[in-house]
């Protein structure tokens, strides 16, 4: 059988500015995208890299900047650091809200060049590829335009390689010509470039052609060569002859795909620096620019806590108002009674005063409309069809048949006990309602009773049940639902805001494929984390500032402790939500799913925290292992500051904080895992 020779130009070159020995790689065992392949790109010249689509071109690039690993094989660069190396993806990968010149500071910055720098090689770039103005957003060019500034932040720093993947789709010809005639003349000084292309004319242009296929190359030659060695016309036929010569090869090979003992990565030397401040400069810039043109993450910073803890105070805990309650007086038409202050003995035979009338007043308030009724019948069907929330019933002889109960004492005759009782019938539906119905009605019968009791110049406290309520040693009489839940909200508030803002920001910029791109660029995980938690930090400080105004300045709510506690305890939950977050980024990759989860998380917070209901009342199974979520020991901890003053070391607090911190090592810890064993995370696949 006759041997292809697949490449003249490999071997141990000295000049060679990448060479690539038996590269491996594959996305399953079913998907081996490179099988031992080798390519030599000699330095000074242009390396056009042909192939069928889907044959692994862009794999391949992608494993020489870094952006995944070869399970097998070996990839050397002549340069050694990433500023060396431009590199343009196939897809855009660009912030397009910010504008063309923003995109080429940004790179530049991270590529450690200067203000004068990048503005000189702005000017030149942007009349070499003929863009429109600088300030024009990335969002608003053309899908060739945008194609063009891409290429242009690849040849921002002037690097001494460029891998170029598909620039020249979508532009037109005359524009084509003359990215290839500037590739070729940046031969001439030294660089060399790696450029995929679906244009096999275009690719004449090239020093050296590497078709592939089948995971290998079929051939690496210059252009002229490779069709004289053929005896081909055009380049498309010696791609058609060698394809078929490998087809009937391929049949007596019994490739083996080695076992890959560890990922083959290209080393860069700057990829042991965690942290550049030229870089984070960079970063920062970008990030705070983003930040100006999103005028929704304004509206989450600042509007939405306001807006949440208004609502919260102002729509939860409060009384409810003008409930109908239906009334059944035998005694007395409500009407006749006049409501004025009460003063006469009950219990003397000769008052002729309607007790029902003192009960009535005390019950009548801004909570209470009394509807008169003139029989069960009647308001019982108005209760039925919700007109009203429940029937009071007075007997013809209620005054009467209460002062003999009080005064015979054990002597009372059950006649008495009868018609001294007053008859209730409450829509128990609402809980909440019928709660308050029922508490408001026990509590007017005992405030009336004393009443009319201390009129008689008796102890009120025969009116009462035996029993007293001291001052409360924590809270007070009137507390509400609101002092309780208030907490709650704001160790919410403090972990929901940062989870999703930074969950969103990373994932945004992951999807996009611009966390790649940085990465490529040199940007470290440590410098893009430092950015947003830093920036996040400061969101999260407004944040909270506002939600604690509202909430203990405006609505005064128990603030008994030490606000300072407090907010160090808000600012740490604070941190585990954007721990969190970014977490939720790191570990999706579909913006759908990561708002499921992130939202998904908080409502199960929001019912294991205690907020809706007390964690006493918790089934013993979830009791037992509530205090693991996130925000129970927290809220736990801020209750026990904002109500009863607890100091900071109380144990309560202390194991508020302590929960806190570990939360923030498990996200960490989980993120770290992540990028160490799924290296090539961030390389979403389009
Ligand atoms: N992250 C990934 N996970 C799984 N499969 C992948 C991934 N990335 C690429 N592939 C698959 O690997 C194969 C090679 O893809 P690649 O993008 O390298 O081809 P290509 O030669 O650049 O194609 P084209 O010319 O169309 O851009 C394709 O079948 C693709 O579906």
């Amino acid at each position: 059988m006759e041997e292809i020779e697949i490449s003249t130009i490999s071997g141990n070159n000295p000049h060679a500015s990448v060479i690539i020995r038996n590269a491996c790689k594959r996305y399953s065992p079913s998907a081996v995208i490179l099988n031992g392949l080798n390519l030599t790109v000699p330095e000074g010249t242009i390396y056009g890299l042909l192939g069928p689509s889907g044959c692994g071109k862009t794999t391949l690039l992608n494993c020489v900047v870094g952006r995944t690993y070869l399970d097998a094989g070996s990839i050397q660069l002549r340069v050694k650091k990433r500023s060396e190396v431009g590199y343009m993806p196939q897809t855009l990968n660009l912030h397009d809200q910010m504008t063309i010149l923003e995109n080429f500071f940004f790179y530049g910055y991270l590529f450690g060049m200067s203000n004068e720098n990048i503005q000189a090689r702005a000017i030149d770039l942007m009349a070499f590829l003929d863009l429109p103005s600088g300030h024009r957003f990335v969002n608003t060019l053309s899908g060739g335009q945008q194609r063009r500034v891409s290429i242009a932040v690849a040849f921002i720093h002037d690097p001494k390689i460029l891998i170029l993947d598909e620039p020249t789709v979508g532009l037109d010809p005359v524009l084509s010509r003359s990215i290839w005639d500037r590739l070729l003349e940046m031969t001439k000084k030294g660089k060399s470039i790696i450029i995929t292309t679906h244009y096999i004319q275009e690719a004449r242009q090239a020093n050296t052609i590497g078709l592939m296929r089948g995971g290998v190359l079929l051939a690496e030659e210059s252009p002229i060569t490779l069709m004289e060695k053929h005896g081909c016309a055009d380049l498309e036929e010696a791609f058609l002859l060698l394809s078929h010569k490998q087809e009937t090869q391929s049949k007596d090979m019994n490739l083996v795909y080695p076992k890959s003992s560890r990922p083959v990565k290209t080393y860069f030397e700057d990829d042991n620096k965690t942290f550049s401040r030229k870089k984070f400069r960079g970063i920062m810039y970008k990030n705070l620019t983003l930040l100006k043109r999103e005028y929704i993450f304004m509206v989450f910073v600042v509007i939405l806590p306001i807006l949440q803890t208004y609502l919260f105070n102002t729509a939860i805990g409060r009384k409810p108002k003008n409930l109908h309650l239906a009334v059944v007086n035998d005694e007395i038409s409500t009407s006749d009674c006049s409501y004025s202050a009460y003063t006469g003995c009950f219990l003397d035979e000769n008052q002729t005063v309607a007790l029902s009338c003192l009960y009535m007043e005390f019950l009548q308030n801004e909570t209470y409309t009394l509807v008169e009724y003139y029989n069960d019948t009647t308001a019982l069907m108005d209760v039925r069809k919700n007109k009203v929330w429940g029937l009071l019933h007075f007997t013809e002889n209620y005054t009467r048949s209460l002062a003999h109960r009080v005064a015979g004492g054990v002597n009372v005759n059950a006649e008495d006990i009868t018609y001294s009782n007053l008859n209730t019938w409450i829509d128990l539906s609402n809980q909440y309602i019928g709660n308050f119905i029922r508490y408001d009605i026990v509590r007017s019968m005992i405030s009336f009773l004393k009443q009319a009791l201390k009129n008689c110049q008796e102890n009120p406290k025969i009116g009462t049940l035996p029993l007293s309520f001291e001052q409360p040693i924590f809270g007070s009489f009137d507390e509400n639902f609101i002092s309780y839940a208030s907490t709650a909200i704001l160790c919410l508030c403090c972990f929901f805001f940062p989870s999703i803002l930074t969950g969103g920001l990373v994932l945004t910029e992951k999807l996009g494929g611009m966390m790649e791109r940085m990465m490529v660029a040199g940007a470290t995980m440590i410098e893009m984390m430092t950015s947003i938690v830093l920036i996040q930090m400061v969101v999260h400080i407004i944040q909270t500032t506002l939600v604690m105004i509202l909430m203990y300045l405006v609505f005064d709510n128990p603030m008994e402790g030490s606000l300072f506690t407090l907010s160090v305890l808000m600012f740490i939950t604070g941190i585990s939500g954007m721990f969190f977050g970014f977490m939720l980024a790191v570990i999706n990759t579909d913006m759908t799913i990561t708002a499921y989860s992130g939202i998904g998380t908080n409502i199960v917070l929001c019912f294991t925290s205690g907020l809706v209901w007390p964690i006493e009342a918790e089934h013993y199974l979830l009791r037992s292992v509530s205090w693991i979520f996130p925000l129970t020991w927290t809220v736990d901890a801020a209750r026990g500051i904002c109500s009863k003053s607890y100091s900071f070391l109380h144990p309560f607090v202390l194991r508020g904080f302590g929960s806190t911190i570990a939360w923030n090592l498990i996200f960490i810890y989980v993120i770290y895992f992540f990028m160490k064993y799924k290296k090539d995370m961030w390389n979403i696949q389009k």
